[in-house]
C-alpha cells in the first residue's frame, strides 16, 4: 500500500523553537522521518513523502524512497492524492515512538473498514488508511473530530486506532520526554546526542539539556 508522509521541509517544528534552533528542528524533523520511513520499509508498505521543499534523505536504504515536492496547504497536497480504487495510507512526518508494529495496527485497523484513524495527542490525527472513493482529510485544528465527521458524511465505516506510539506526534518540547523514554529510533538518539536527558524528580518526568 501507498503510504503519504506528508513533511514540512521549509520551517518545520516551529513549535520546539524554545528549546531547539532551526537547524537542530530541521535535523530533529528530519531525524523522526528517517524513522518513520523506515518502518513503513520494514512493513512492507511504499511511503511516498509529500513535502513543501525537496528533501534529502541520506544515501542508505531510504535513498530509494521518493519526494514529491508539494507547495500546497497540507489538506490540498494530501486531498489530490485520494480517491483512487486503491487503499492509501497517511502517515505524519513526525511520530518520534513510530515502530513497525504500531504501523501494522493502523493497516490491520484499514483492512477492517472504510477508513482507519490514528488520533494524535491534542486533537490531531497522526495517521489514517482511506479506502473510501470519497474521504477527504480535514488536517489542523480539532481534525481527529473533523475526520470523523467526515466519514459520517460519505458513510464511511470507521476504526479507531488505539496506540501509544501513533498518538505521541512531536510538536511541543514536553513531547521530548516521550522520545527519550519510548523511542527507538533516530529521533531518541539525536536528542540524546544532542545532550538532551530526563529529568526525574517528584512529580512527572521533564527533560534537561546539558550541552
Ligand atoms: N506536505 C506538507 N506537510 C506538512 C505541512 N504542514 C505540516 N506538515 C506535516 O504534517 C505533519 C504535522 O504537522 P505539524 O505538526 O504542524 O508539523 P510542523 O508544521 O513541522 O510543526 P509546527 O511548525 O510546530 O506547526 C508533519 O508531518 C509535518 O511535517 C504542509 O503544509 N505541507
Ligand atoms: C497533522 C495535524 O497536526 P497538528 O497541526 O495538529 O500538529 C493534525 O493533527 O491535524
Amino acid at each position: 500500500m501507498q503510504v503519504l508522509v506528508p513533511f514540512e521541509a521549509t520551517r518545520p517544528k516551529t513549535r520546539l523553537d524554545p528549546l531547539l534552533a532551526a537547524d537542530e528542528r530541521a535535523a530533529f524533523a528530519r531525524a523522526m522521518l528517517r524513522d518513520v520511513l523506515s518502518a513503513l520499509l520494514e512493513t512492507g508498505h511504499d511511503p511516498v513523502v509529500v513535502a513543501t521543499a525537496p528533501v534529502d534523505l541520506g544515501d542508505d536504504v531510504l535513498e530509494g524512497v521518493p519526494v514529491t515536492v508539494d507547495e500546497r496547504p497540507l489538506s490540498t497536497a494530501v486531498n489530490s492524492r485520494l480517491g483512487g480504487t486503491d487503499p492509501v495510507g497517511i502517515l505524519v512526518s513526525d511520530l518520534g515512538l513510530v515502530t513497525p508494529r504500531a504501523i501494522g495496527s493502523l493497516v490491520a485497523a484499514g483492512a477492517e473498514a472504510d477508513v482507519a484513524v490514528a488520533p494524535g495527542r491534542g486533537g490531531g490525527t497522526n495517521g489514517l488508511v482511506v479506502s473510501h472513493p470519497e474521504f477527504r482529510v480535514d488536517f489542523h485544528g480539532v481534525s481527529i473530530r473533523d475526520h470523523l465527521n467526515a466519514a459520517e458524511s460519505v458513510g464511511a465505516d470507521v476504526r479507531l486506532v488505539d496506540s501509544m506510539r501513533l498518538a505521541t506526534d512531536v510538536d511541543e518540547p514536553s513531547d521530548l520526554v516521550e522520545v527519550l523514554l519510548h523511542g527507538e529510533g533516530e529521533a531518541a538518539a539525536w536528542l540524546r546526542a544532542a545532550g538532551f536527558e530526563l529529568a526525574v524528580g517528584d512529580g512527572r518526568v521533564g527533560i534537561d539539556r546539558t550541552v
